[in-house]
């Protein structure tokens, strides 16, 4: 079945229109936004897809599409809407739609991503959106910002990621400045360009459970994560680098994420997910090897659009 953007979610009579909302990673999602990969490609902008072009690697279009497809299938059947904006020739990345735009407790937030070839990925979300009454409620245009770097932890707990290449201090702090005017907490974080975007290597499971590739996260993040009272489940370098690391939490309960196999890099010959299986989550296992190749995971191919409570 194929899904238009919101068509079927918002009419233009609708009395209740979408309300984009977001204040935690972690809590139910009801609305994302997410693109078909018709014109994934690989780019060698980052560190996992050069590796792939080495490699030999090329994108099998049939198999993008399936994938993703199983995606969406997953989405809807556990009660998320899912937005589909359409897909342009020219935007080999736009499939990896959480990087343009963030939602925040105030609406929906235009970011400026580093990289030439994804800048007008936002203006495709924002049009397609508009087209169906959601509007942006702000954007960043100084500094750069990839929305890979932010994680809107929970109510309160903002963490931002600088690799200083695709999130510059500055886009991180024109970015920061409504939760810190509102009294939230940011954590910044710089590392190196290498790790590409936050969500490579850390992701939220619920309120107080993270997934963090500890071998590569710096002693002083780690601890100040732990003393936020967030429990850390460790992924190995190479999971990660496979993705592995990079899911979705559907509800704090419900994990979204890659069957990132124990032999491709996990501790004690057991798998991500057997780990987060073991920490007392569903875990959903999903075949996204097509855009893990392409340096992005669940994380990045799905933008929330609304969470409750938001
Ligand atoms: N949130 C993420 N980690 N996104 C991954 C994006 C991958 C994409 N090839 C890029 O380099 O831009």
């Amino acid at each position: 079945m194929k899904l238009d953007f919101a068509a079927e979610r918002l009419p233009l009579n609708d009395p209740a229109p979408l309300r984009p909302g977001v204040s935690g990673e972690t809590h139910r999602l009801t609305d994302v936004v997410l693109c078909a990969p018709s014109n994934l490609a690989t780019v060698p902008c980052c560190s996992v897809t050069r590796e792939s072009i080495r490699n030999g690697f090329s994108v099998s279009m049939a198999q993008a599409m399936a994938q993703h497809s199983a995606l969406t299938r997953t989405l809807s059947q556990r009660g998320v809407r899912c937005h589909i904006v359409p897909a342009h020739p020219d935007l080999a990345d736009q499939c990896f739609t959480r990087d343009v735009a963030v939602t925040t407790p105030w609406g929906l937030v235009g970011l400026n991503p580093a990289l030439s070839h994804r800048r007008s990925e936002v203006d495709q979300m924002f049009a397609a959106l508009a087209r169906h009454g959601v509007q942006p409620y702000d954007r960043v245009v100084s500094g750069t910002i990839e929305g890979g770097d932010v994680c809107v932890a929970r109510p309160g707990l903002l963490i931002l990621g600088m690799s200083g290449e695709r999130t510059t201090a500055e886009g991180a702090s024109a970015f920061a400045a409504p939760f810190e005017k509102d009294g939230w907490q940011v954590l910044r974080y710089a590392f190196d360009p290498h790790f590409l975007h936050l969500d490579t290597m850390f992701c939220m499971l619920d309120q107080d459970r993270a997934l963090a590739c500890v071998d590569v996260l710096d002693d002083w993040f780690i601890e100040a994560i732990t003393a936020q009272g967030i429990e850390l489940i460790p992924v190995s370098y190479k999971a990660s680098r496979r993705l592995g690391c990079n899911i979705l939490s559907l509800d704090g309960k419900t994990i979204l994420m890659s069957s990132v196999s124990a032999d491709e890099g996990s501790s004690d010959g057991r798998s991500v997910a057997d780990d987060v299986r073991k920490a007392g989550f569903d875990v959903v296992e999903l075949d996204i090897s097509q855009f893990a190749a392409c340096g992005g995971g669940i994380h990045c191919l799905t933008m929330p659009l609304r969470r409750e409570p938001c």
